[in-house]
């Protein structure tokens, strides 16, 4: 597992919003906190594609241990992570955010 995954804490407002800032770059529909999660939706042209993201992310989560909650339609995958230790969002989060949007680099 990861190391940055134990020895979790809960980031603050202020570094959650400048590492959202930081993990979004330039992407114009980036990372957001809502309801105590950040979230991102990915849009695909087909559902093939939507599972084979799917499916890839499921990877990562099983590897890393962190697991988002997502919500899947044809073209469309909603991706939530939050920190249940802690009750809030933790580097755990804002790395397995990063490695969503990894999955997606040409
Ligand atoms: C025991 C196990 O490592 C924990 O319950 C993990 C599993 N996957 C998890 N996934 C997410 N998204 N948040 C967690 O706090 C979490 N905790």
């Amino acid at each position: 597992m990861n190391p940055i995954h134990q020895n979790r804490r809960a980031l603050s407002a202020t570094e959650i919003v400048s590492q959202l800032t930081q993990l979004n770059g330039e992407a114009a529909q980036g990372w957001k906190l809502i309801d105590g999660s950040i979230e991102k939706t990915f849009t695909f042209a087909n559902y093939h594609e939507t599972m084979a993201f799917v499916n890839a992310l499921a990877w990562v989560a099983h590897r890393e241990d962190h697991h988002p909650d997502l919500a899947v339609s044809y073209g469309k995958c909603t991706v939530r992570f939050n920190t249940h230790d802690v009750d809030g969002i933790s580097a755990s989060d804002m790395f397995c955010a990063a490695a969503a949007d990894t999955l997606l680099k040409d």
